[in-house]
């Protein structure tokens, strides 16, 4: 008897399970949105099993077309290249799509303590961004010259007692341990100091974070394909980042210990922790429109940051300054390799503009605002290659219509970036060549405000942009001045990438330094 009575208890679950999974599963069926068919159990994360998100998305948008719709597990994701669709989302329509997409094994943003600014949503976002945007003033960045500057002369110290050697070596390793420096330094006065000492263990630990975020893809394909047991994953993830070493919890305690120690001794630095510690928050600063969330004027207007949300930001920081940078660096430095017209090019407007030495910055911040070409080479670099496009995406947040597609609230929009950065429509022919005129200031005048994303779009777009320009642009003008670089007979022509937290060179940059 009972084990009749559990018999049909289970059939009871299992059908109304079924049932809601058929349900969602015709959710794109009844946008009349085309798609890959989904499985009942996966949706198409098995498409992804061996493949990088962003080459899979560029293979549906050759079947399906520039708006297609796919299932993370029963979760609906709606992928577009559609540039118009997409500038109404992430630009006239942010008040409705203000949010970024949440992963399986990630607490709910509104109720975690130690939400930074990424994650964050509605008005607590806008706090937050209102009080780190100042932080990346021009008038910041020119303070911040002299301590790139000095960092990257511990670089050019490395890269010629490689010249002199003549050997090869890898321009991206050591890019990262630039960036690393520059932003802990830049950042939170914490010496790091990867570029002198080979397994510094801030790099160390950083790089492993990185490295984490590819793991477990088990937990996380449960956590896709159960959405309901939500609490269940994220108890068995917190569990097993507690028994392990994580490197996490290293950056967060080194963080912590630099927050008290600043409180204590009312140390008065240029850097971001203490524009953090001291702003004050103007809630009508800044106008972005999020929509009926909470505001709470008493704790708004204090401004203050949490000690749970101060140094999350100071982690955000961290991993973002250091990983995006360095990985733009290593591809600007294959384009020049491989482009040798356009390294000598290049090679050519930093002598007029620096004819003689590097060493006085004073006016390096001007100087290298006005460098046309220096500009086309960084952007078209991050045409071709748009690290970062996955974390491009918005969750709607209420049940709106876009472009004549009524899009259901808490579905997915992500952007099909790279698609977009190779349309011949918007960019002409020979997308897969390396071409800086493309980035002329008169072409630029009448590109689509969505056609070139590698720093996402709206008022959700980078914040770091100016931050990753100014020392992308030092590094490249200090390297080039001083050198002439070739390829090694390790590099990978054309460059392999694998995906990650972002799109990076499978085996680096190796290459040759020659003095000039
Ligand atoms: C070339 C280097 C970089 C690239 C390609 C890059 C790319 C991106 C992209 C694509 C986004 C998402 C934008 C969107 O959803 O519309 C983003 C957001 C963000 N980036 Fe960067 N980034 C770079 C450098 C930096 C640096 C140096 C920092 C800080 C030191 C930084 C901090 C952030 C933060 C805090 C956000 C979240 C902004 C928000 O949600 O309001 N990034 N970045």
């Amino acid at each position: 008897m009972l084990t009749e009575l559990l018999v049909c208890i289970g059939l009871g679950c299992f059908t109304w399970f079924y049932r809601q999974r058929r349900l969602q599963m015709e959710t794109f069926k009844d946008m009349n949105i085309p798609g890959p068919l989904p499985n009942f159990l996966f949706g198409n994360l098995l498409s992804f099993l061996g493949q990088s998100l962003y080459l899979t998305f560029r293979k549906w948008n050759n079947i399906y077309g520039n708006t297609y719709g796919y299932f993370e597990g029963p979760t609906p994701v709606l992928v577009s290249s559609d540039v118009d669709l997409l500038y109404d989302i992430f630009v006239k329509q942010f008040k409705n799509f203000h949010a970024r997409k949440v992963y399986p094994v990630q607490v709910d943003p509104d109720q975690d303590e130690n939400v930074h600014m990424f994650f964050a949503r509605g008005e607590r976002w806008r706090r937050l961004r209102s009080i780190v945007n100042p932080a990346f003033s021009t008038s910041k960045m020119k303070e911040i010259v002299p301590t790139i500057n000095k960092r990257i002369n511990e670089l050019l110290v490395i890269v010629n007692e490689n010249a002199k050697k003549k050997i090869d070596f890898d321009m991206y390793d050591l890019f990262q341990r630039l960036t690393l420096d520059t932003i802990a330094d830049c950042g939170f006065g914490l010496k790091s100091e990867s570029l002198t000492r080979k397994n510094d263990e801030c790099l160390v630990n950083c790089r492993n974070v990185i490295r984490d975020t590819t793991k477990r893809p088990i937990l996380f394909m449960l956590g896709f394909m159960f959405p309901t047991f939500h609490a269940v994953w994220i108890a068995i993830y917190n569990v097993l980042r507690h028994v392990t070493f994580n490197p996490v919890f290293w950056l967060q305690d080194t963080m912590t210990t630099i927050i008290k120690e600043r409180k204590m001794k009312q140390e008065q630095r240029v850097d971001l922790l203490q524009l953090m510690l001291t702003s004050e928050f103007n809630p009508s600063a800044n106008k972005i429109d999020v929509g009926d969330v909470d505001f709470n004027d008493n704790v708004v207007k204090k401004r203050i940051l949490t000690n749970e949300e101060l140094s999350a930001m100071c982690l955000l920081f961290l991993l973002a300054g250091y990983e995006t940078t360095s990985t733009t660096l290593a591809y600007i430095m294959y384009e020049l390799v491989v482009n040798p017209d356009v390294q000598l090019k290049l090679q050519n407007e930093i002598d007029h503009f620096f004819p003689e030495d590097m060493e006085d910055t004073s006016a390096f911040y001007s100087i290298i605002s006005r460098m046309e070409y220096l500009e086309m080479v960084w952007c078209e670099t991050l045409r071709k290659f748009p690290l970062a496009s996955t974390v491009v995406a918005r969750q709607c947040m209420e049940t709106c219509t876009v472009n004549g597609i009524t899009i259901p609230s808490g579905m997915i929009v992500q952007a099909n970036v790279w698609d977009i950065h190779y349309n011949p429509d918007l960019w002409g022919e020979d997308t897969e060549r390396f071409i800086p005129e493309r980035f002329t200031a008169e072409r630029r005048k009448t590109r689509h405000p969505m056609a070139w994303l590698p720093f996402g779009g709206g008022p959700r777009t980078c914040v770091g942009l100016r931050l990753a320009q100014l020392e992308g642009k030092m590094a490249i003008c200090k390297l080039l001045k001083y050198y002439s670089f070739i390829p090694s007979d390790r590099l990978d022509v054309p460059i392999k990438c694998i995906e990650g937290a972002t799109i990076i060179p499978k085996h680096g940059v190796p290459l040759t330094a020659i003095p000039r």
